[in-house]
C-alpha cells in the first residue's frame, strides 16, 4: 500500500518534470569554446587566471582585464607560453579599473572587439572580499564592494549585451560565491554585493533568453587564491570557522566547473558537495536550465531545509562561543 502510493508520487513529480522539458522550457544549446571571443575581467589572478587558462586551451581568443599592467602581462605570457595549442587563437589584454565609470568601460570593450571580434562569453570574475563585525567595517567598504563585485559586472555586461541579443549568441558569467546564497557572521558587507548579483542575473535572464543569450551565476566556496590569502589577513575567527564547513578548493577545479556550465549553459553552477546542497535548497525561483537539477529539487528541498537548520545552530553556537571567549557575553 505504502509502496504504491510512493509509487505514485514518483510517477506523477517524473511526468511534471519532463512535461517541463516538453512544453515550458527550451534549454541551451551547447555552447562551443574554439575561435570564440572570451573576455575576462579579474583574469590576470585567481579564479578568473584559471577560466582564461582554460578558455584558452580550449581554443579561445581570451581577452583580459584588470588594472595591474604587469600582472596582466605575465598572464598574457604564461598563457602563450604554457597554454599554447594548435589553434591559432590569441590572448590579449587592456588595464581599466570596472568599477569607475560606465563610459571608460564600455570604451575599452569596444577596441578588445574590434581587435577579436564581439564578445561571445563575458566572464566578471574581478571582485574582491572583506569580512569583519559591522561595528568594525568602514562604510566605505560597503561601497568599494558595491562598486566592484556589482556595479564592475554591470558595467561590463551593458557594455556586450546589445551586441549579445542582435547576434543571438551569447554568455554572460557572473562570479557570485556561497555568501550570496547565505549570509554568515563577518559578510554583512561583502554578501550585500554577492546577493546583488543573483537579483541583477535572474532579471537579465529573463530580459534576453529570447535572444538566446544565457546568464550563468557561479556559486564559489573558498578557493585558494590571492584574493582568498588578502581576505583571510583580518577574516574573523567566526567566518574561518563556519566557512571551513565547505572547505577550501583548488581555482583550477572551481575553474573547471564554471566551464562546464558556460558550455551547458547552466544558470546556476555550484561547486563541491556543500555547494550543491546549498544550490539545490536555494534554487527557489532561479531559472531552470537543467532537467536533472529541476528533478533533484523538486525532490529535495523539504529535506534540505531541514539541514540547513541544524547547519545554521551550530553556526550560531560558533559565534555564541566566541564572544564568550572574547568575554564579550
Ligand atoms: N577566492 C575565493 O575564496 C572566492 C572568490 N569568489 C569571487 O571570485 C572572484 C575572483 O576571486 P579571486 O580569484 O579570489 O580574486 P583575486 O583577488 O585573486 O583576483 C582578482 C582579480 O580582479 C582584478 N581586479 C580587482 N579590482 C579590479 C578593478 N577595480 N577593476 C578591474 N579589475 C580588478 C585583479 O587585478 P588588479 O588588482 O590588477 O586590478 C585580479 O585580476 C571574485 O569576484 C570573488 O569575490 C567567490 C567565492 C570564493
Ligand atoms: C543544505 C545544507 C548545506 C550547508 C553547507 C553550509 C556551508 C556554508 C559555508 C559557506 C562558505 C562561504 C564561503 C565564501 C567564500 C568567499 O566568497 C570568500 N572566500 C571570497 O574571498
Amino acid at each position: 500500500m505504502l509502496y504504491s502510493f510512493l509509487l505514485a508520487i514518483f510517477m506523477f513529480l517524473f511526468i511534471f518534470v519532463y512535461f517541463i522539458k516538453l512544453f515550458l522550457f527550451k534549454f541551451p544549446k551547447k555552447f562551443h569554446f574554439p575561435g570564440s571571443h572570451v573576455l575576462i575581467t579579474g583574469g590576470s589572478s585567481g579564479i578568473g587566471r584559471s577560466l582564461a587558462e582554460q578558455a584558452f586551451k580550449l581554443g579561445a581568443n581570451v581577452t583580459l582585464l584588470a588594472r595591474d599592467v604587469e600582472k596582466l602581462a605575465e598572464t598574457q605570457k604564461y598563457l602563450l607560453e604554457h597554454s599554447k595549442t594548435n589553434k591559432k587563437n590569441t590572448v590579449q589584454y587592456f588595464s581599466v579599473d570596472i568599477s569607475r565609470n560606465y563610459d571608460e568601460v564600455n570604451d575599452i570593450i569596444k577596441q578588445a572587439e574590434s581587435k577579436l571580434g564581439p564578445v561571445d562569453v563575458l566572464i566578471n570574475s574581478a571582485g574582491f572580499s572583506v569580512a569583519g563585525s559591522l561595528e568594525d567595517l568602514h562604510v566605505d567598504q560597503f561601497k568599494k564592494l558595491m562598486d566592484l563585485n556589482y556595479l564592475g559586472s554591470v558595467h561590463c555586461t551593458k557594455a556586450v549585451i546589445g551586441q549579445m541579443k542582435a547576434r543571438r549568441r551569447g554568455r554572460i558569467v557572473l562570479i557570485s560565491s556561497q555568501a550570496g546564497q547565505v549570509g554568515l557572521y563577518g559578510y554583512s558587507a561583502y554578501s550585500g554585493s554577492k546577493f546583488a548579483l543573483r537579483g541583477f542575473a535572474e532579471s537579465l535572464q529573463m530580459e534576453v533568453l529570447p535572444y538566446n543569450v544565457h546568464v550563468c551565476l557561479a556559486f564559489p566556496p573558498d578557493t585558494k587564491t590571492p584574493g582568498y590569502d588578502e581576505e583571510m589577513k583580518n577574516k574573523p575567527l567566526e567566518t574561518k570557522l563556519i566557512s571551513e564547513s565547505s572547505g577550501l578548493h583548488d581555482s583550477s577545479d572551481v575553474a573547471k566547473k564554471i566551464i562546464q556550465g558556460i558550455v551547458d549553459g547552466t544558470f546556476s553552477i555550484y561547486i563541491g558537495l556543500e555547494g550543491f546542497f546549498m544550490n539545490h535548497l536555494t534554487a527557489g525561483f532561479s531559472p531552470t536550465t537543467n532537467l536533472t537539477d529541476t528533478f533533484i529539487q523538486v525532490f529535495s528541498m523539504g529535506l534540505l531545509r531541514m539541514v540547513s537548520v541544524i547547519y545554521l545552530s551550530t553556526f550560531n553556537k560558533i559565534v555564541r562561543n566566541c564572544a564568550v571567549n572574547k568575554k564579550l557575553l
